[in-house]
């Protein structure tokens, strides 16, 4: 892919990962992504903002073949499919320094030993004059690395953002094309990585407020030229109140659990609550953090191995944990054989859910007509709890 021109003098630069499927060995990536960079040229100076992951550094040097002179590059965050490309960029540029916050330069160092004297640490607020093009960085801890700051370019009104917005999507236009998917694809990338940082994203959002934007440039995904949207949509994300909604991620090798799984989905949706099911064992953990963002009930279904929960269920556990979702109650349903302790492991591993745990449904072997009256129980329970918090119908 070329570079593209977004203002005079400044340029998209980076590349379209269409082959990718899965980041930090961990987030399905159904729509591939891009790692953007952006390079702004004044009448004095020259900066690159942000790099690519360095497997795709020749995509970058050749975009850059016509950039005789960089001045500065701006590292915006430590993490290396944005700053790996740095080192080589150094080495063809022996001019350039970069600039990163106190924090990112020293993460820039430790992660990869970048030689500390070519790296400058800017305060909150600095600005860099490149002549007749003012960049201001702006420090936003903790999106979602603690070290991580944007930069604002005041006279085209353009917000580097970095990862805060992205979106994993690959797509050859520079500009967001089809807003609804886009959006469903930054709400997977929120639910992946920033919904552990809510309140900071909050106080983030609180310091953007006011900005004039007339485009937000991130690291991942489509540039937005109409960026009002995904600023409202990023403060839904981080701010609003649970949905009407169970989350159910569940594992059920012999169908047992799966039966008690769609006895509750139909009592929960009989009296009104949504459900989202998902099957650990096929199941796309992005989508299962989508709708931990959302859920106002988890509902973890597990069957006994080895004296404890299903191994993928206790995955699940892990990650919503990790996660910190919102969700105000939790329970646990399974079948068992012979005896174990699902119940407490699991309740174990969920230290950040500040929930109300239900009481968890457990049976030996196939449900019998007293494990379904529990499970309507279930039911019965999370509604209440759900009406009495005044949680309403999911919106998007
Ligand atoms: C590999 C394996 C290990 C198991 N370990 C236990 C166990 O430690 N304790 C127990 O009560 N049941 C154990 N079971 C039995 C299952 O929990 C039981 O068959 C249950 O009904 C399966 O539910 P499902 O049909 O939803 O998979 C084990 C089953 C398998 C396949």
């Amino acid at each position: 892919m070329q570079k593209k021109l977004m203002a005079p003098g400044v340029y998209w630069l980076g590349a379209v990962d269409w082959d990718r499927r899965l980041f930090d060995d961990l987030v399905p990536l159904p729509d591939g992504t891009s790692y953007n960079a952006y390079l702004v040229q004044g009448t004095d100076k020259t900066a690159l903002l942000d790099a690519v992951e360095p497997a795709m550094t020749d995509t970058l040097l050749a975009q850059l073949a016509d950039v005789p002179r960089l001045d500065y590059i701006i590292s915006q965050h430590a993490e290396q499919d944005h700053s790996g490309a740095i080192g080589l960029l150094l080495e063809r540029y022996p001019e350039a320094r970069v600039m990163a916050t106190a924090k990112g330069k020293a993460m820039l160092h430790d992660l990869l030993r970048l030689p500390e004297d070519r790296v400058e640490a800017v305060a909150d607020g600095d600005r860099l004059e490149l002549g007749g093009k003012t960049l201001t960085f702006l420090h936003l801890p903790w999106v979602h690395w603690p070290e991580t700051m944007a930069s604002y370019l005041a006279e085209d009104r353009i917000l580097f953002s970095c990862d805060f917005f992205g979106s994993h999507i690959a797509a050859s236009e520079l500009f967001v094309t089809d807003p609804c998917r886009v959006r469903e694809a930054a709400k997977r990338y929120f639910a992946e990585i920033m919904a552990p940082f809510r309140p900071m994203i909050e106080k983030n959002l609180d310091k953007l407020a006011g900005l004039p934007m007339a485009m937000i440039a991130p690291s991942h995904g489509q540039v937005y030229d109409k960026p009002d949207w995904i600023v409202a949509a990023t403060r839904q994300w981080a701010t609003a109140a649970p949905a009407n909604l169970v989350a159910l991620p569940f594992v059920s090798m012999h169908g047992s659990t799966r039966r008690m799984v769609e006895h509750l989905t139909a009592a929960l949706v009989a009296r009104g609550t949504a459900v989202e099911l998902f099957n650990l064992a096929v199941a796309d953990v992005g989508k299962l953090a989508m709708a931990l963002l959302d859920a106002g009930t988890i509902v973890v279904g597990a069957p006994t191995v080895l004296a404890g929960p299903h191994p993928l269920a206790a995955h699940a556990a892990f990650l919503a944990n990790a996660l910190r979702p919102k969700a105000k109650f939790l329970s646990i349903i399974g079948s068992y054989g012979w005896g174990g302790r699902t119940v407490e492991v699991l309740a174990g591993m969920v230290p950040n859910i500040k929930a109300e745990v239900l009481e968890p449904v457990l049976c030996k072997g196939l449900p019998t007509p007293e494990t379904y009256a529990a499970l309507d129980r279930l039911a019965e329970a999370i509604v209440a709890g759900h009406a009495a918090q005044g949680f309403a119908a999911r919106v998007d």
